[in-house]
């Protein structure tokens, strides 16, 4: 047989058989027959959970000399599709009925909304990039192309949260993680008016879903008789869809590796804070500082990215996926798993690099500053003051919607 090496996984010449990999393979790719076939190349997803064990260093070797990729960026939340060559757009006309006033306002009103649990006025971290904001209107939308469209939650799942990626093509839509942007449903209202722009954080990281490609993706949940959510869920390949923004100036990460960084979320709330981890994981060779992650939902069928979010490494990210109505193991909430972590958590209160950020469905939140209350009384602080004092030095984030 002997397929050209390209196609393999494992380095042959290095590998010396001991099948260590095998048992590791999640997906059964990894198979073995007389001709030293070590990697089935049609079955192999490239989750690279195999790696790790490897005691001989030839997957490595492979990977250094074939993937263009890194491990960090194999390992993102998302296994990243094929990124196509696509027409351009062939330019930025301006919407009919755009009202360039209307949408600041409701935009301003929206955030101002979603980071009110953050109990004052939001700030951002003091050491975080200076986001551009507000570059794309309703009269001057950026327009987008539709990459792809896949569904992150399981078939079975009472929820339809889909991973959206579009191609902005050559054009100038600089972002960073943490910001949003707008998205028009076409059509109009009840009364004749076009419709205004909901918000939806963006997931990939500043230079893309894969390193410098001008796209950005997004997390969005069909909700019921929602007209924009519905919109956007059920765009397909190669449709135009128009976009405002960037907006958000505060929900940044710090430019710090050595930041500790806690991210609390449900459902969609888990957007913003897979492009921190894609940034962390693409910033630095060992990703910094691990950090850590609070995710909750009903079931792990219904939890975004459950799959591929299991293969980043511990070392990167201190997993705690919780389940509120799962059968096989004990039902938790996000704050549930918050005090049985009281002693790291009570440590991160009081270090001087830690940023906290929740994000997700606003009825997480009371939940949440319950948890900080019992545990910030640990360190004998009260919860309140301490907040406060982390907030306007741009360490604790509210984003719920
Ligand atoms: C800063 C920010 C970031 C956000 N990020 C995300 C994100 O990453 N992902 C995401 O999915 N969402 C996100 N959202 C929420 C998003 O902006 C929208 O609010 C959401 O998609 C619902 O919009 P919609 O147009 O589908 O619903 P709308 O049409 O505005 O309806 C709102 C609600 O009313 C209900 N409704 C509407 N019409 C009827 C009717 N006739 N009868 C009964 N019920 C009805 C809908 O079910 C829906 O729940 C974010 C919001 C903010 C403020």
């Amino acid at each position: 047989m002997n397929a050209p090496l390209k196609q393999h996984l494992i380095d042959p010449e290095i590998c010396i058989r001991c099948y260590t990999c095998e048992e590791a393979c999640p997906i059964d790719a990894i198979t073995h027959n007389e001709d030293n076939v070590v990697v089935d190349a049609a079955k192999c997803d490239f989750c690279m959970a195999c790696i790790s064990p490897c005691p001989t260093g030839s997957i490595d070797a492979w990977r250094v000399v074939m993937q263009p990729y890194s491990l960090e960026e194999q390992m993102s939340w998302m296994e990243l599709p094929e990124q196509e060559e696509i027409a351009k757009p062939d330019g930025t006309g301006p919407a009919e009925g755009g009202d360039v006033e209307a949408l600041e306002d409701s935009v301003e009103r929206l955030l101002a909304e979603a980071h009110a649990g953050a109990g004052g006025k939001a700030r951002a971290p003091a050491t975080a990039s200076k986001p551009s904001i507000n570059l794309y209107n309703l009269k001057k939308p950026a327009v987008g192309i539709v990459q792809g469209n896949y569904r992150l939650t399981s078939e079975s799942a009472d929820s339809d949260v889909r991973h959206i990626i579009i191609d902005l093509g050559n054009q100038h839509f600089p972002v960073l993680e943490g910001q949003s942007v707008g998205i028009q449903p076409p059509g109009t209202d009840a009364s004749g008016n076009a419709y205004l722009p909901r918000l939806y954080s963006i997931s990939s990281p500043r230079d893309g879903e894969r390193p410098n490609t001008n796209n950005i993706s997004l997390t969005v949940k069909r909700e019921e008789q929602g007209v924009c959510s519905n919109y956007v869920c059920d765009l397909q390949k190669g449709d135009e869809v128009r976009l405002t923004g960037p907006f958000g100036a505060t929900f940044l990460m710090p430019n710090d590796p050595q930041a500790q960084i806690v991210m609390i979320c449900t459902g969609t709330g888990s957007a913003p804070f897979r492009a921190f981890t894609m940034r962390r994981q693409r910033l630095t060779a060992d990703g910094g500082e691990r950090m850590r992650l609070f995710f909750g939902a009903r079931t792990s069928d219904a939890l975004p990215y459950f799959g591929p979010l299991k293969k980043v490494p511990d070392t990167i990210l201190e997993k705690h996926l919780v389940f509120s109505r799962a059968e096989a193991v004990e039902k938790e909430y996000v704050q549930d798993r918050m005090l049985k972590q009281r002693a790291d958590l009570a440590g991160l209160l009081s270090a001087p690099h830690t940023h906290i950020y929740v994000c997700g469905l606003k009825a997480m939140e009371h939940g949440v500053e319950a948890a900080f209350e019992q545990i910030a009384k640990d360190i004998g602080t009260d919860w309140v003051s301490l907040r406060d004092q982390m907030r306007e030095s741009g360490r604790y984030h509210v984003e719920t919607y």
